[in-house]
């Protein structure tokens, strides 16, 4: 799916009127009718009491006007409050006339601010995706006033005074709401971690926008859900065998953290791959073995950490980090891998796929004249804190987007910046953030289970590298999602997903 910009957003409002005929109020119908549907699923007319819509001028506004109609249609106690403005959308002026008499409208003004009692429900139809400027003077002061009230805030398409796609001052006025009904497509502000207390929860609503327009849009900016990644794992064919899906070579683990090394080979194994090999210190051969009986083990000659770098010939991906300690030894294996990988492979004609995580990514990041041997379409897969050791401090989530796509571009290789909606840069310069997941996989080994299943996917040899990463990175977290229906969030450890890769993989 597309994220667009608030400039195409509009742009794709005006391509659906033209395409489907329709008028524009048409349009804002639809958006409030699935607003008005939401709501009633979530607020009876009890629960919900008395209810504030507040109202802008343009067409955000115009969709409140028309919810509000909806719903007191519907049996909902309704009133309005307008933001008083030179000029209002003409289909806001249509949906001014529609509003029943019956419900009480009043101008606000600095003096007469609407009455707000604490847990009223409020909707949120100040000002959508037209917003051109932070908020100032009344507008400022009816946000704030708000958000001081400690109401239930629903906001209609985006909380009111936050842009949609750009940065802003950090000091800007911003409706927080607890949900945020959203038409079409999710916007790019939803999914970056400093928006999260204005936003709440939000909600995607159909309301037929033009295919075709969606279809051809150009943006650098998508969101992985399940119809993406569709059809993306090829079915396993009769006459297979463990040949077919690649022998992955795994190195991770040291003293005291052979755990990592554990769960990212369980991990590449339920990813599907034909054999997996991993190279461990000596003191984890019985640990591994026992607890990995499908996997075949190497160990170094070190007990506590890995000092050398097997022979390569054999594998079709290699994995390398989980667990692994930033001992010099283990960085001479590191760049001993990249300078190896970089040799076209004699099947593929491609560099032996890589994938990088955790303390090999630390070691990157205190040696930076390894990145310039990254060999093409290597996947890196930071956090936010290992990706700053990368790069730099960001000042904000904006810039941080902007440090992950140079770098992705820079270094023609797959970054996946995990966190909440995940989010995987390309060499050209896409960014595609991840829908699956959730807060009960901010545990321990969860990333060394990503890396493992990263890895079994790299191996396979009919799936190319960035699909592969994007379908990894999506059925990680629908793992973490399957798992969590069962344990809940607080109780997921990383086995869980683990055991839920192969529900999630049958999936799509
Ligand atoms: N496909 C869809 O998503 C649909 C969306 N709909 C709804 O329409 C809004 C977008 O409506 P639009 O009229 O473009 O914009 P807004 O309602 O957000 O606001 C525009 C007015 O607000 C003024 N403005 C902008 N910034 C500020 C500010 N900081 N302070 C005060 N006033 C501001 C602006 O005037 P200017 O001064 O900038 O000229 C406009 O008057 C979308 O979010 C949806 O809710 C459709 O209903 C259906 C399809
Ligand atoms: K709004």
């Amino acid at each position: 799916m597309h994220i667009l910009s608030a400039a195409q957003t509009h742009e794709l409002d005006q391509a659906t009127i033209e395409e489907q005929g329709i008028p524009s109020v048409e349009l804002m119908e639809r958006a409030a009718g699935a607003f008005a549907e939401w709501f009633a699923r979530h607020f009876t007319p009890h629960a919900a009491g008395e209810t504030l819509v507040l109202c802008g001028p343009g067409n955000n506004g115009g969709d409140g006007l028309a919810v509000a109609r909806l719903l007191y249609q519907a049996g909902y106690a309704m009133r309005v409050a307008l933001l008083p403005a030179d000029k209002q959308s003409a289909d806001w002026q249509h949906n001014r006339r529609r509003l029943p008499k019956a419900v009480p409208v009043a101008e606000i003004s600095a003096e007469s601010l609407p009455h707000i009692m604490p847990g009223a429900v409020v909707i949120d139809a100040l000002f959508g995706t037209g917003l051109t400027r932070p908020l100032a003077g009344l507008p400022a002061t009816v946000v704030a006033h708000l958000n001081t009230a400690a109401a239930r805030v629903v906001a209609v398409d985006i909380p009111s005074g936050l842009f949609a796609d750009a940065p802003q001052p950090a000091d800007s006025i911003i409706v927080r709401a607890q949900h945020t009904v959203s038409f079409g497509l999710p916007k790019l502000a939803f999914l970056l971690p400093q928006n999260a207390a204005f936003v709440g929860q939000w909600h995607l609503k159909e309301i037929g926008l033009s295919p075709h327009f969606l279809a051809n849009a150009a943006t650098d900016w998508h969101y992985t859900d399940a119809a993406t990644v569709a059809g993306a794992l090829p079915p396993r064919p009769k006459f297979s065998h463990k040949g077919t899906f690649g022998h992955a070579l795994l190195l991770a683990g040291s003293r005291g953290k052979m755990g990592a090394a554990v769960l990212s080979a369980g991990a590449c194994l339920r990813g599907g791959v034909g054999l997996l090999t991993a190279h461990i210190p000596g003191c984890g051969y019985d640990i591994f073995q026992i607890s990995q009986p499908e996997a075949m083990c190497l160990t170094d000659t070190q007990a506590d950490f890995i000092s050398e770098l097997p022979e390569l010939k054999p594998y079709q991906a290699v994995g390398i980090g989980p667990g692994l300690g930033q001992e010099a030894a283990s960085l001479e294996v590191l760049r001993q891998l990249l300078k190896a990988a970089d040799k076209p492979l004699e099947k593929t004609g491609q560099p032996l796929p890589l994938v990088i995580d955790a303390d090999a990514l630390n070691l990157l990041g205190s040696h930076r004249e390894l990145l310039k041997l990254l060999p093409e379409n290597t996947v890196l897969t930071p956090h936010p804190k290992e990706f700053e050791r990368l790069t730099e401090p960001a000042r904000d989530d904006y810039h941080r987007l902007e440090l992950l796509r140079d770098f992705a571009i820079q270094y023609r290789c797959l970054v996946v910046l995990k966190g909440a909606y995940t989010c995987l840069a390309t060499p050209t310069g896409e960014l595609h953030f991840n829908s699956t997941g959730n807060a009960g996989m901010a545990t321990g080994g969860s990333g060394d289970v990503l890396t493992g299943l990263l890895l079994a996917l790299r191996a396979h040899a009919q799936i190319p590298a960035f699909e592969a990463v994007r379908l990894g990175v999506y059925a990680h977290g629908r793992a973490g999602d399957l798992g969590a229906a069962q344990t809940g969030q607080v109780g997921l450890v990383a086995g869980d997903i683990v055991r839920h890769i192969g529900p999630a993989l049958s999936e799509v």
